[in-house]
C-alpha cells in the first residue's frame, strides 16, 4: 500500500472523480473521530480520549481532490479459528476490519468498493490469509468476495431455566467455580490466554489481542446508559481459568416488582461443562429475569432444553462475514477431515490472484492448493467457499441452490467431506 505522501490520485469507481485511496496519519485521527460521529449518528456521549483510542492503528481513508475524507475503514490484529480437521479450531493471524464508514454526503460513488480495493490487498501483502468482519447489513459485503461463514441466534434464557445435561457434565459444571468480579485491566493477562484455548474448542472465534481485551474490560461510565460498570463471571477448574462471561445488569422496576436482564457481550468456554457453570449461575442471579446472548443453533445450551424452546430465540441472524484473501495459504492453513484431490475452478473479481483453476488436494489433515490446467470438477464463488471454511454452511446445499456448479459427479460430495466440522462455527465477540 502507498504512504500518506505517495498515495497516487485515482478515480473512483462511480462517478469518475480523482480521489486519493491512502493510509491515515496518526494525526489524523481526530478527524476521523469527527467522521466516525457523522456516519453512525453518534450524540459524542463518550468523552473525546475515549473515541481517540478506539480508532484503529491500521486505516484507510478516501480523499476528495479538495482534500476532504469521504471514507474510512481500518482494521485491528486479531486471530481467528479454523477447522483444524479433527473437530477443533486451530488459531491463525487474520484482519479484524472494522470502523467502515462513509460520509453521508459521499455514498453510493464507490468510496467503499475503493477503501475495499486498497485494503483487500494490503491484507494479502502484509502476509495475512484471512479477512473477517460483523456487517452492519447484511447486504453490503458480498460484492467483495466475503461470505456468512457463522450465524447466530439470540438466546433469551428465563430466569431459573434448567438445562438438562448428563450427569457427567453436570458433575465437572458443578466442579468449576464461578466468580463475580468487577472487570478490571488487571483480570486481561488471564483471561486473554484462556480466551485462546478456548477458541479452539469450535471453529469461528475471533481473539482480539490482549490490549484490545483490556479495552474491552475496562469501564468507561459514559458507554453504561442504564446498565452497571461491566462484570466479568470467571469460571475456574483446580485453577485453571476454563470460560468468562462479561456481563452486565439492568435492574428495573414495574409497579412495585423488580425485574432485570443481563447482557452478555463476551462469554468463551473451554468445554460443555464451563459452559454450564456459567448459565446456570448467570440464570440465577438475583433480581434477573432474563439472560441474553448470542449462541450458536447446536449450542449445548440449547441441545439441554426440550425441543428447539420457541421461547429462546427470536431469530437467526449472520455473525462473522469471512474473506479469503489468500486462497493457497488459507487452504494450506485449514485442516481436512478426509483425504481429497479435487480440481476446482474459483470466481474471484476483486482478488484476481485467487481466479482460476486449481488442484486441491488434502493427505493426513493438511491441505494444499496449486494451480492447474485441468478440467474444473465444480465451479464454486469465492464468497460461497468462504461461506462454506468454518463448517457453517455445506457445499451441497450451496449446489442445490445452484451457486455451486458440479461438473463431475461426486466433486462436491468429495470437498464436503473433507471441509466437513462435527459443530457449527461460533464468535463470542463483537469487534
Ligand atoms: C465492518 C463494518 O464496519 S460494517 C459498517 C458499515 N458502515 C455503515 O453501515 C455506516 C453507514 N453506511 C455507510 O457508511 C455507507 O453507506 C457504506 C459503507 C455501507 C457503503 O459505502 P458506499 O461508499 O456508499 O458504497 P459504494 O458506493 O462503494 O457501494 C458499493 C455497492 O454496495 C451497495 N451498497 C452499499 N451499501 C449498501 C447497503 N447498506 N446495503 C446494500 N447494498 C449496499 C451499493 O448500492 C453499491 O452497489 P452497486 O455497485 O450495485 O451500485
Amino acid at each position: 500500500m502507498s504512504t500518506p505522501d505517495d498515495a497516487p490520485v485515482t478515480d473512483a469507481p462511480v462517478t469518475g472523480d480523482p480521489v486519493t485511496v491512502r493510509p491515515a496519519r496518526p494525526d489524523e485521527a481526530p478527524s476521523l473521530v469527527d467522521l466516525d460521529d457523522l456516519v453512525w449518528a453518534e450524540s459524542e456521549r463518550l468523552p473525546r480520549e475515549v473515541r481517540l483510542r478506539s480508532v484503529p492503528t491500521r486505516t484507510v481513508l478516501v480523499a476528495t481532490r479538495e482534500g476532504e475524507t469521504a471514507g474510512v475503514t481500518g482494521a485491528w490484529d486479531v486471530e481467528v479459528g479454523v477447522p483444524d480437521g479433527r473437530g477443533r479450531a486451530r488459531l491463525v493471524p487474520a484482519d479484524g476490519v472494522t470502523w467502515v464508514g462513509v460520509h453521508p454526503d459521499h455514498t453510493r460513488r464507490g468510496v467503499l468498493t475503493a477503501l475495499i480495493g486498497s485494503q483487500l490487498p494490503a491484507t494479502r501483502e502484509a502476509g495475512r490469509a484471512l479477512s473477517v468482519l460483523k456487517a452492519s447489513d447484511s447486504g453490503i459485503y458480498g460484492r467483495f468476495g466475503y461470505g456468512t461463514a457463522s450465524t447466530v441466534l439470540r438466546a433469551s434464557f428465563a430466569g431459573g431455566t434448567t438445562f438438562a445435561a448428563p450427569p457427567e457434565i453436570q458433575e465437572l459444571a458443578d466442579a468449576t467455580r464461578t466468580r463475580l468480579q468487577t472487570a478490571g485491566p488487571d483480570l486481561a493477562p488471564r483471561l486473554h490466554a484462556a480466551w485462546r484455548r478456548a477458541a479452539t474448542d469450535r471453529a469461528g472465534e475471533v481473539v482480539r489481542t490482549e490490549a484490545d481485551l483490556t479495552r474491552n474490560l475496562t469501564d468507561v461510565p459514559e458507554h453504561r446508559g442504564d446498565r452497571e460498570p461491566n462484570r466479568v463471571l470467571v469460571a475456574t477448574r483446580d485453577d485453571e481459568v476454563v470460560g468468562f462471561a462479561v456481563v452486565r445488569r439492568t435492574v428495573t422496576e414495574e409497579g412495585s416488582v423488580l425485574g432485570g436482564r443481563a447482557d452478555v457481550p463476551i462469554v468463551t468456554t473451554a468445554d460443555a461443562a464451563a459452559r454450564l457453570a456459567l448459565a446456570q449461575r448467570l440464570t440465577r442471579l438475583d433480581l434477573v429475569t432474563r439472560t441474553d446472548w448470542w449462541v450458536p443453533a447446536d449450542d449445548p445450551l440449547v441441545l439441554w432444553q426440550p425441543g428447539w424452546p420457541r421461547s429462546l430465540a427470536d431469530g437467526v441472524v449472520d455473525s462473522l462475514w469471512l474473506r479469503l484473501v489468500d486462497l493457497p495459504a488459507a487452504v494450506a492453513l485449514r485442516g481436512t477431515a478426509a483425504d481429497l484431490d479435487v480440481v476446482v475452478e474459483v470466481a474471484d473479481p476483486v482478488l484476481p490472484e485467487n481466479a482460476g483453476t486449481w488442484r486441491w488436494t488434502a493427505r493426513s489433515g493438511e491441505g494444499r492448493l496449486e494451480r492447474s490446467g485441468e478440467q474444473a470438477q465444480l465451479s464454486v464463488d469465492v464468497g460461497d467457499l468462504a461461506s462454506v471454511w468454518l463448517g457453517g454452511r455445506s457445499l451441497g446445499a450451496l449446489a442445490v441452490a445452484g451457486r455451486v456448479r458440479e461438473h463431475a459427479p461426486g466433486a462436491v460430495a468429495r470437498l464436503d467431506a473433507a471441509l466437513r466440522t462435527p459443530v457449527l462455527p461460533a464468535q463470542s465477540v463483537d469487534f
